[in-house]
């Protein structure tokens, strides 16, 4: 099958990955064995990834000096801690904590505040997986993130300076100031949300929505749902724990494909739920009211339907 991406040169940002097609959302767009893995473990002991370095053949050597590096640009004096600062990809193993990746092709993916994919490590394979977590038109560059959601326009500029020495020309970071200091206060608001103990359901849907108009399609919405999740089964709702434990796992088979881990746990979340509600137990009626009092009311209202 043809790549659905070509590697080109992008304006400011040096190369980068076009999509060769239109792509939809939550299609697998590459998957790639590392050049080589390396942990953590270099800051106490500096050889090791000189040791993965060293096992490589001269080919894949090669492809490693051919990547960019923190001064902006390929590496010409083959300077192996350079080149792994630009490029490390952490790879989540469940037998390594701190494992990272450099990568021939998932390397050149450049960073944006909102990526429009999203990757995960397949410890059986040994490949990265990258999904589309948007739908991306043919021309327009594929990305990811370097920093994870940090937060506003500011502490992301001050943060990819420190650590990866550039100026952001992301989508979000490029938008006209006024644009930018709405997407500033989304984020804001997110983030208090983020930090009180979400305890009702109408917060969690304040939060999806939030999301929603920010375009955030990570692991952030399918945590939502966990908790709109939890909060279903524990007051006995079985037929809504059951829609939201599938809308956590359509959320995630887009980020991280049908048979990724987490899609299955979802699934069987969604499976485990059975769709006939309890009676109440006395004792749990107080937090049930709490927990569903503002939901019930709000529920027949505009814009409450589509949850159900
Ligand atoms: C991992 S490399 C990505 C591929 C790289 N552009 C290349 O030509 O190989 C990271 C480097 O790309 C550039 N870069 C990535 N994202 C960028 C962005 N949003 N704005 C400006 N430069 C970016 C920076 O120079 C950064 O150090």
């Amino acid at each position: 099958m043809d790549p659905l991406y070509k590697v080109c040169r992008i304006p400011n940002k040096g190369e980068g990955l076009i999509a060769t097609t239109d792509i939809t959302r939550g299609q697998l767009i590459l998957s790639e064995a590392p050049l080589f893995r390396y942990t953590d473990l270099r800051f106490n002991d500096p050889s090791e990834a000189d040791r993965q370095y060293n096992k490589l053949g001269r080919a894949k050597q090669k492809k490693v000096w051919k990547l960019f590096d923190v001064t902006g640009n390929r590496n010409r004096s083959e300077d192996l801690e350079l080149v792994m600062r630009t490029n490390g990809i952490k790879l989540r193993d469940p037998n390594h904590d701190m494992m990272y990746g450099l990568f021939e092709v998932a390397c050149r993916i450049n960073h944006s505040c909102l990526p429009n994919t999203h990757s995960s490590w397949d410890p059986e394979k040994g490949t990265i997986e990258i999904y589309a977590t948007q739908s991306i038109p043919q021309g327009e560059e594929i990305t990811s993130t370097y920093i994870g959601n940090l937060g506003e326009y500011a502490l992301r500029q001050e943060c990819l300076a420190y650590i990866f020495r550039f100026t952001c020309r992301c989508c979000l970071c490029t938008l006209p100031e006024e644009d930018r200091e709405s997407s500033d206060l989304r984020i804001q608001e997110i983030n208090y949300l983020r930090r009180q103990d979400v305890s009702t359901l109408s917060q969690i849907r304040e939060l999806l929505q939030l999301y929603d108009q920010e375009s955030i399609a990570d692991w952030q919405p399918v945590e939502a749902y966990e908790g709109a999740w939890r909060l279903a089964r524990r007051s006995g709702y079985k037929t809504r724990a059951r829609i939201f434990a599938e809308r956590g796992a359509k959320l995630c088979a887009e980020i991280e494909g049908f048979d990724g881990a987490n899609t299955v746990e979802w699934r069987k979340r969604a499976m485990d739920c059975g769709d006939e509600d309890e009676e109440m137990p006395e004792e749990e009626e107080e937090f049930e009211e709490r927990l569903f009092g503002e939901l019930q009311v709000k529920e027949n209202v505009d814009g409450w339907g589509d949850w159900f």
